[in-house]
């Protein structure tokens, strides 16, 4: 039941092939294929053989997934939109003893029941022995309580019935990874939250998902910007009000290939046990619009700016400065996250539209 070593990566002229592109024409997209980078992300993921569930998005060739693999994971569904890698992917699911199935699809088309249907279908017996045994890159270096852990796992394998307890779809840790086109991480990552904030898809229940996601550095930059910082914006009031975010691991851009333009960063999100704003995300989001609209007034100014455009606000906003004791004399940039939230959670009570500008 040891699972067979991973074929290795195609070598650049075989993607080429796979991609039916001829050696001098560009790749539409910029993947890793340095092993030792897709490891340093695969270890901020936090992966271990515990979790229920890594799903990883736009796996491409598939190095980040080796590295998911390799971390213990024993569940993993990836999803991916470009037909032309079922081959490499068919080739890792095989040599991966089945802890890997592959969905082809648009992950901001995907319905999720189909990530938990094809979830459920991996097989629970996987006693993950070899990646135990070789240390798991987030277990390097003499962590005493890993061990124990490890230990731990290696005699529940050993006493068991060699089997994983199957899936709970209600109560499960779910990992959730991607190195995106920069083009579609930003709208990936608002989906997410709103359906984290919903409660829906892979996120509904009881489930704890943690995401470990590449953007472009300065949208990296801008959803872990605390308050009064340059590059505070709606993004990190939004992530920030369901997450505790975390830049962990900024890439030049040398390691992609072909190399872009702009360096990337890799985020690691962990949802909060409470989050700042219960229900739904979109009063957050039309607020946080409205003042960083004008990031550099006071928000007195803007507040006024939104009383004049819908005066049936202006008592509820009255409301709220008292309520708060807010600093009026701060600029948006300024504003803390649970400001913002204690706004949207008055608005919320309130069937009134904010104004959009
Ligand atoms: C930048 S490449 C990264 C590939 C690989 N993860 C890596 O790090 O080398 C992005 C991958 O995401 C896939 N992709 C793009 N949009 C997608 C979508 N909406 N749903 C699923 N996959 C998508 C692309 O086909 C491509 O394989």
């Amino acid at each position: 039941m040891i699972p067979r070593k991973l074929p290795p990566l195609p070598p650049i002229r075989d993607l080429i092939r796979v991609y039916g592109l001829s050696a001098d024409q560009k790749f539409s997209q910029n993947f890793i294929l340095d092993k030792n980078v897709t490891d340093t992300i695969a270890q901020h993921a936090k992966i271990s053989v515990k979790d229920d569930l890594v799903v990883e998005v736009g796996p491409g060739p598939g190095l980040l997934t080796r590295s998911i693999l390799d971390a213990g994971a024993r569940r993993v569904v990836v999803v991916e939109k470009d037909s032309r890698f079922v081959p490499t992917l068919q080739q890792l699911s095989e040599a991966s003893d089945q802890r890997l199935k592959f969905i082809m699809g648009d992950m901001l088309q995907l319905d999720h029941s189909e990530i938990f249907k094809t979830a459920l279908s991996i097989p629970n017996a996987f006693p993950v022995v070899s990646a135990l045994d070789d240390k798991a890159p987030q277990d390097q270096g003499s962590d005493d309580s890993k061990s124990h852990e490890q230990e731990q796992d290696r005699n529940s394998i050993a006493s068991g019935s060699n089997s994983w307890p199957a899936m709970d779809t209600n109560n499960s840790t779910i990992r959730l990874l991607g190195n995106l086109p920069f083009g579609i991480a930003s709208p990936l990552l608002i989906q997410w939250l709103k359906m984290m904030s919903l409660k829906q898809g892979i996120f509904h229940a009881n489930n704890h998902v943690s995401m470990t996601l590449m953007f472009q550095k300065e949208v990296a930059e801008r959803i872990v910007a605390p308050p009064n910082h340059p590059q505070r914006s709606r993004l990190s009031v939004m992530a920030q009000a369901l997450c505790d975010v975390k830049m962990a691991y900024k890439l030049s851009a040398g390691v992609f290939v072909p190399k872009p333009k702009v360096d990337a960063a890799v985020v690691h999100f962990e949802k909060k046990a409470q989050p700042l704003m219960p229900g739904s995300l979109e009063k957050l989001e039309d607020v946080a619009r409205f003042y960083f609209n004008k990031r550099r007034k006071t928000m007195g100014h803007n507040t006024n700016r939104m009383a004049k455009a819908a005066p049936e606000l202006r008592p509820i906003l009255d409301e709220w400065i008292a309520e708060g004791g807010w600093d009026m004399n701060m600029r948006t940039a300024e504003v803390s996250t649970e400001q913002f939230c204690a706004l949207a959670r008055r608005l919320d009570r309130e069937q009134i539209k904010i104004p959009l500008t």
